[in-house]
């Protein structure tokens, strides 16, 4: 296990700045000021960086200005070392009084935050008012952090609830800056109508500041057929599939069974195209070496996806192995960075996996949303009364085929199922989630061309929060959340259900936690104002970050069931209607507009 790997994609991470606002007034106010404001800067760098990583697993940077920053020479200074450092997320602290649209950080691009120091012998909290007024009348959007208590002027902690708001707006905010000038590959068209896989670019350049690649599924057969991939890595994984991936049983009629040879013949070809999905979306210098040199640079893609049905997989093997294993934490190579690759090239549930993976650095779950099974319908059809968190239904989360195996649940956090970042995986951790997928032959009324889907259930027990983007026209971009937590049913029932489906796919029963009001009235209603076929599902209640982070984006969330404290947003959102906070965010995302216009 390591604790941190090189980027895989181009550029530097995002580091965080950190602005020490100041009342410039010299000969008596700086002066008093300057040591306490450069203090409360580096402390907060000092705190961001001991708590965030990036994805890689390696610390996120802080840098703090050369100088306070008492007026607009100080704030163009420190912009310019910020954009010499890499600066993508931007936090603005002061115990005193300054010079709001003085000092303000007027970058339109940089999320950006100002915390007011809660003290009383000089007036942070007046300036973080003032400053917040200029964000909002100049449409630049800031969040406002204030503690609850009053601090003593030397009290250099930071109280619990402004390190909560601190690593909140920071998380989001360096998903915001990680993301930007990233690509989508899309690899593939349009999956059996899917209208999530109908990729639109202007949603990822507008949005979320990435690009789309195109490539077509023909280039995977070229690179099949002309062995365009490291042949060294081919055998190395083909081994490690062999000893760690257990074939399970084939559901198919006999007749439609494929022979041994031709079943070990897809075993190599869906190798293969993990290798080549991998090498598209990020590159592979071994592909330099091999004379490949286009080939080797990859599409810089730091999410993608897959159409598979029904081009690809009429003819070829399905992407299921591929998907499962590409958006696992570990491989052949042993653990690593999850990618974030979507089933069926449903985009949507694409970005969806990347807002989860950048905000949590842990794997991502593709899933169809099935079906709802109330409690009375499990009775009927199985006999037994359900108890606990299954009283009042669940919801059946099954791919087609492919999902993380860290979504088996088989890693532990102080005992219980989770799922976490690639450097927190122990290699035992790895075996149990192996040992606990099987990978049945591909049912062949859908899948003519074979391959192998991952088949577990995930264990019960784990916090999750599933979430969906999806356009709508006329508004654009929305995001549904649901937090709630996967459960486990008794095996006979399990057994039951399961079996009246397509057996050979992974399975997670999910009960969303409801709020007895409008989309959460019940588990039932949830599954019904689901606005998509697939929902990506994160572990952890992460819905507060997912809101957070959609404000950044100007996306409005149209469900969520976050509790109302854990709610931030940047201060404008209030003035566009606090009493109603849905409808405010709707007007402040069409008011804003796309964050890259
Ligand atoms: C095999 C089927 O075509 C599935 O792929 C289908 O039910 C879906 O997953 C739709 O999202
Ligand atoms: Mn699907």
């Amino acid at each position: 296990m390591s604790a941190s790997v090189k980027s895989p994609w181009i550029g530097r991470l995002p580091k965080i700045g950190i602005r020490p606002a100041i009342d410039g007034r010299r000969r008596g106010v700086r002066e008093s000021l300057d040591g306490q404001v450069m203090a409360m800067a580096r402390n907060a760098a000092e705190f961001l960086s001991s708590r965030l990583k990036h994805p890689t697993g390696e610390p996120v940077q802080c840098v703090v200005a050369d100088t306070c920053i008492g007026g607009v020479a100080e704030a163009a200074a420190c912009a310019d070392k910020f954009a010499r450092e890499g600066v993508g997320v931007s936090l603005t602290v002061t115990p005193c009084w300054c010079y709001g649209s003085e000092t303000m950080d007027m970058d339109p691009l940089i999320p950006k935050a100002v915390w007011g120091f809660n003290g009383t012998e000089r007036p942070g909290a007046v300036y973080l008012a003032a400053v917040l007024a200029a964000h909002n009348q100049k449409g630049l959007p800031a969040f406002g952090i204030y503690g609850r208590e009053v601090q003593d002027a030397g009290d250099s902690t930071i109280p619990d609830d402004v390190q909560e708001k601190l690593l909140r707006f920071a998380r989001a905010g360096l998903a915001v800056a990680t993301m930007r000038g990233k690509s989508y590959l899309s690899l593939g068209g349009v999956s059996m109508g899917i209208a999530g896989s109908i990729v639109d670019q202007p949603l990822f350049e507008r949005h979320l500041g990435m690009r789309v690649e195109c490539v077509d599924m023909s280039e995977v057969a070229r690179r099949i057929d002309e062995e365009i991939y490291d042949p060294d890595e081919f055998e190395k994984a083909l081994a490690w599939v062999g000893a760690h991936c257990k074939e399970g049983k084939d559901y198919n009629p006999p007749a439609a069974r494929k022979s041994a040879e031709a079943k070990a013949a897809d075993w190599r070809t869906v190798v293969k195209m993990t290798l080549i999905f991998r090498d598209l979306m990020i590159g592979n210098p071994r592909l330099a070496e091999l004379g490949y040199g286009e080939e080797a640079l990859g599409r810089n893609a730091i999410a993608g996806g897959f159409q598979g049905q029904r081009a690809w997989t009429d003819h070829a093997p399905n992407g299921d192995f591929s998907e499962a294993i590409l958006t696992s934490s570990f491989d052949w190579n042993g653990v690593r960075m999850p990618f974030q690759f979507a089933t069926e090239n449903d985009c949507l549930n694409g970005v969806g996996m990347l807002l989860g993976y950048l905000l949590t650095n842990t794997a991502q779950l593709f899933a169809d949303v099935r079906t709802f099974w109330s409690a009375e319908a499990v009775k009927r059809v199985t006999g037994a009364t359900l108890e606990g968190r299954a009283a009042g239904g669940f919801i059946h989360l099954i791919n087609s085929g492919a999902a993380t195996l860290d979504g088996s649940g088989e890693q532990t956090r102080d005992g219980k199922p989770a799922m976490k970042p690639f450097w927190e995986i122990a290699p035992e951790e790895v075996d149990r989630c192996l040992k606990a997928t099987t990978w049945p032959a591909a049912v062949s009324e859908y899948f003519r061309g074979g391959g192998y889907s991952s088949c577990y259930l995930s264990k019960g027990g784990m916090p999750m929060t599933m979430n969906r983007l999806s356009l709508v026209h006329g508004v654009g971009p929305v995001l549904q959340i649901a937090e709630g937590w996967s459960i486990d049913l008794p095996p006979a029932v399990h057994e039951v259900l399961n079996e009246r489906t397509n057996p050979t796919w992974p399975t997670t029963w999910f009960v969303p936690n409801t709020t007895g009001e409008g989309p959460f009235a019940d588990v039932y209603s949830v599954m019904a104002n689901w606005s998509a076929n697939h929902g990506a599902i994160s572990y952890g209640h992460i819905g507060a970050d997912l809101v957070t982070l959609a404000s950044m984006l100007r996306i409005p969330v149209a469900m969520h069931n976050v509790p109302p404290e854990r709610l931030f947003r940047p201060s404008a959102w209030g003035l566009f209607g606090a009493l109603e906070p849905q409808a405010a965010d709707y007007r402040a995302c069409t008011s804003f507009g796309p964050l890259y216009g």
